[in-house]
């Protein structure tokens, strides 16, 4: 039988915190062995907070470390607004965690969208995936960018990126890519990394976090729902792992694992 998502339950943010930066740090160690740097998708919402929480934290080791300089940041969705505007997933990450990075150490390479492209979503979501082209290599040489992570979220809805529950998106099989322009989440026009390139990638996390989480993640981890957050767990099988509080798998019957590397 496949393997399945690895669901990581922990009493608080607190935490999880440690787990969540462990994690990331196998990944970039990896990411790091594999092509000499850390291919990463962050997604918006409330996953930068937590991410922040877990990986600003001074090491307590040479293998604790966070290599920013190593780090090529991409962003798993993101709206069409300025890089400024108070909805930009680059603003939301940018102000939770790189803005913290103290100054003088090594700082990440960061993918934003081009912005000269925003009343036009195709075109926006055509640039982006130009970016995953040059650096995962053309696409003739390669049919899907691999990603060494992608740090995804959950919203109550059981969307994650920008793919949303029942949207023709979900059935997207050649854009790495896609642009949106009716999203049900304001705001409507956005790019997003298609349900191919999400599958794809080596490793897919997914912070989840408070009571508010917990109906839909019952639908996502019980039922055969369709939710895009379920059809990620199902093309990554345990390639993908959820790091999640208590309050938002209260009732939720799934095995948890204890978290370990
Ligand atoms: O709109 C979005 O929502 C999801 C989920 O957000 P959350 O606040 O419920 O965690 C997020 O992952 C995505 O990047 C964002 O654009």
């Amino acid at each position: 039988m496949a393997k399945q998502a690895n669901l990581y339950s922990f009493p608080d943010t607190t935490s999880l915190a440690p787990a969540l930066r462990a994690y990331v740090i196998s990944c970039q160690e990896a990411g790091i062995a594999r092509h000499g740097v850390f291919k990463v998708g962050i997604s918006g919402g409330s996953l930068p907070k937590t991410l922040a929480q877990a990986l600003l934290p001074e090491p307590s080791s040479e293998a604790d470390t966070v290599k920013w300089d190593k780090w090529e940041v991409f962003f798993c969705d993101e709206r069409a607004v300025p890089l400024d505007h108070e909805d930009s997933n680059y603003a939301l990450v940018k102000k939770e965690l790189f803005n913290k990075i103290p100054a003088g150490s090594p700082q990440p390479t960061i993918h934003p969208i081009d912005t000269g492209y925003l009343d036009d979503a195709q075109e926006l979501a055509d640039q982006y995936e130009q970016v995953l082209v040059r650096s995962f290599a053309s696409r003739d040489s390669v049919k899907l960018p691999i990603f060494d992570l992608l740090l995804l979220g959950s919203g109550p809805d059981g969307h994650t990126c920008s793919l949303f529950p029942g949207h023709e998106l979900l059935r997207e099989t050649s854009a790495w890519v896609a642009p949106i322009e009716d999203s049900p989440k304001p705001p409507p026009r956005r790019v997003t990394l298609t349900l191919p390139v999400v599958t794809h990638a080596v490793r897919v996390a997914f912070v989840a976090t408070g009571a508010g989480k917990k109906d839909i993640m019952k639908e996502i981890f019980e039922g055969d729902s369709g939710l895009p957050c379920t059809l990620v767990n199902m093309g990554t099988g345990e390639r993908c792992s959820w790091f999640v509080d208590a309050a938002a798998v209260e009732g939720v019957s799934y095995p948890r694992r204890p978290f370990s590397l």
